[in-house]
């Protein structure tokens, strides 16, 4: 296993876990709850931000890999964390040096950091916006470089926390897509924090919900989909399948959809179903 939690607790202000998670590298896994729930204090354990960026005690185990998590040291540069609002480095003047910034601090030849930032530029439909001053990027295409800029420094795990939340739906679906042939193409090993349903759960693993800052469920997508259900933001036809579910004990869990086009088949096979 690439990533495993056992008996993980961050003590502070807020008490998260005990949080137990396994994850094989590649694997892609849903942090799922409402707001507040402890997503974001999570994903900062997860990239090693516990103790020096997030000033929290820890207890238990999070190992990526060989390296310990939860030691003070500063964050691996293998794992990157994206958040909802990107932080620019304020020393450059365009997307492109600012894709750049990271890669050039490696000592990487020009040559290189030329082709990161290219290919980065390409995989998050970002090259129409190289020459922008970063400040002046909107919400979602700030997000896109944001993503842009943390995948130039080649992670091994990645940690999208809502991430994508300025995008269009369709446009977070497509970026889902891009980066999921990123991910199978270089073993890229993501964890997606999310409030809403939809689209991550269609790509992930696995899925842990929390609630309160504790662990709620942990399993696969499947499994876990009745009380994702109940604690995401879905849109009416999910919550359709919620209030079917709900009364049907019979209900299989590995059969759960978990797209809309699964959904609409789940529907025309259960014509009985109602709202
Ligand atoms: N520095 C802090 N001091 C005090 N409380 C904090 C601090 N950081 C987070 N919290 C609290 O910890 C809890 C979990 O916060 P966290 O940011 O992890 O939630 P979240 O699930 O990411 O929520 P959202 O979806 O709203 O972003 C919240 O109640 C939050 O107010």
């Amino acid at each position: 296993m690439a990533l495993i939690a056992q008996q993980l607790q961050l003590v502070g202000a807020v008490n998260i876990g005990p949080v137990d998670l396994h994850l094989a590298t590649g694997q892609w896994l849903l942090l799922a709850g409402g707001n507040g729930s402890g997503k974001s204090l999570l994903s900062q354990a997860l990239a090693g931000w516990v103790p020096q960026l997030t000033p929290m005690s820890s207890y238990g185990q999070l190992h990526w890999h060989d390296e310990d998590l939860l030691a003070p040291q500063t964050p691996p540069l293998k794992v990157q964390l994206v958040q909802a609002s990107p932080q620019w480095s304020g020393c450059v003047y365009t997307v492109a040096d600012e894709i750049g910034f990271g890669p050039d601090n490696l000592n990487l030849s020009v040559t290189e950091v030329e082709q990161r930032i290219e290919t980065m530029l390409q995989l998050t439909g970002s090259s129409h916006l190289a020459a922008r001053h970063p400040a002046t990027l909107s919400g979602g295409e700030a997000q896109r470089v944001g993503l842009a800029c943390a995948l130039a420094m080649q992670p091994d795990l990645l940690i999208l926390d809502q991430a994508f939340s300025r995008l269009t739906p369709l446009a977070h679906q497509q970026l889902l897509q891009q980066l999921k042939q990123y991910s199978q193409q270089h073993q890229l090993t993501v964890v997606l924090a999310e409030t809403t349903l939809q689209p991550s759960v269609e790509w992930i693993d696995q899925a842990l919900v929390l609630n309160g800052g504790t662990v709620a469920g942990y399993g696969s997508p499947q499994s876990q989909l009745p009380l994702m259900l109940q604690q995401l933001l879905c849109s009416d036809a999910w919550q359709a399948l919620a209030a079917n579910i709900a009364t049907d004990e019979s209900s299989d869990s590995k059969g759960l959809p978990l797209t809309d086009r699964q959904l609409l088949q789940w529907f025309k096979e259960h014509p009985d179903a109602t709202t």
